[in-house]
């Protein structure tokens, strides 16, 4: 049976009088990639560093790996990788000699760092300066600088922000193929799409307490959902679609009004009979982030 690397009982973390995060409890299973999902202001960064041991819990109790990690745990911290931003890069350095400097300070061998250039992505920008380097490349570095001494732990906050579509598609299949060598990965991001895809397990973040903590494909099962109907055309019909649908199925977003249903083909015909266009309609199945509306009652507004 896998292990516990995190387990947080009753914990409360304020900052300046503020309840960030409220009387949380939370175990994290060795092996896992665990997704923290919350939107802008939710404390997903202040887990994350009370966990690393850089703030105390203000109530409750943290332990990482067995052990507590505030204050600074030299044992845990070499133990635990996490992902760097831009200001710790060095920036005159090419990217192998950044991870080569990276290697040796944590003693890990050169054939490690040949391994990650090459598991990352990255051969064709080995030479390049990192002050040069794209924003798909640094954020790949970025992994490979956390991961490079083999950590039981990693900590990956957010890796693809900032980045174009297609960089973003090429690091969540890196990360989705890397050999993470059996490391438990948190893991937090703005979108919702991508947690579904890397993650086992999903923890949605409401408000300073953790809602709910589970798979995010038994997630998207038990809140049967059923699909959604995108109708493009529709939006000036929007106040009909809720009055009949009611407010709780029916939203509107960029691509059109979304109605929700159980009996897609029943929803179809009832839109005919209101009237509604759905030349264009397009239907999807149930994703994460109408679980995370279900939950919460809001929509996911990273
Ligand atoms: N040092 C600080 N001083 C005052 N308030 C802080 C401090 N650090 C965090 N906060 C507040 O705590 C709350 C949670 O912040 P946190 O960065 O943990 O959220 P987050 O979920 O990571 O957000 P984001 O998705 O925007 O990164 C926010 O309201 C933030 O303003």
């Amino acid at each position: 049976m896998p292990g516990t690397v995190v387990d947080i009982q009753d914990m409360t973390v304020k900052i300046k009088k503020k309840t960030i995060l409220d009387n949380l409890n939370l175990t994290i299973e060795e092996g896992s990639f665990h997704g923290i999902i919350g939107p802008n202001g939710a404390g997903k960064t202040t887990l994350f560093t009370t966990i690393q041991g850089f703030r105390p819990p203000s109530y409750g109790d943290v332990q990482l790996l067995g052990q507590n990690p505030y204050p600074r745990n030299i044992d845990l911290l070499r133990v635990i990788g996490i992902q760097p931003q831009r200001s710790s890069f060095f920036p005159k350095t090419t990217l192998k000699e950044h991870l080569s400097v990276v290697a040796d300070i944590l003693g890990t061998s050169r054939k490690r760092v040949d391994h990650l250039i090459d598991e990352l992505d990255l051969g064709h920008a080995a030479d390049t300066k990192v002050e040069q380097l794209s924003g798909g490349e640094r954020q790949r570095l970025a992994v490979a600088t956390a991961i490079v001494h083999q950590p039981k732990v990693l900590f990956l906050d957010e890796p693809t922000a900032g980045l174009d579509p297609e960089s973003r598609r090429n690091l969540v299949s890196l990360l989705q193929g890397a050999d993470l060598d059996g490391m438990t990965t948190l893991y937090t991001t703005h979108f919702l799409d991508e947690a579904e895809q890397l993650c086992d397990v999903v923890s949605i973040l409401d408000e300073g307490k953790i809602i709910v903590t589970q798979s995010p494909r038994r997630l998207i099962a038990e809140a049967a959902l059923g699909s959604t109907i995108i109708l493009p055309r529709a939006l000036h019909q929007a106040d009909i679609l809720a009055e009949h649908f009611g407010t709780e199925l029916v939203r509107v977003t960029r691509d059109g009004v979304e109605v929700r249903a159980q009996d897609t083909a029943k929803l179809f015909v009832d839109l005919d009979r209101l009237n509604i266009d759905t030349g264009s309609a397009q239907v999807r199945d149930g994703r994460l982030e109408d679980v995370y509306l279900a939950q919460t009652g809001k929509d996911f507004v990273a």
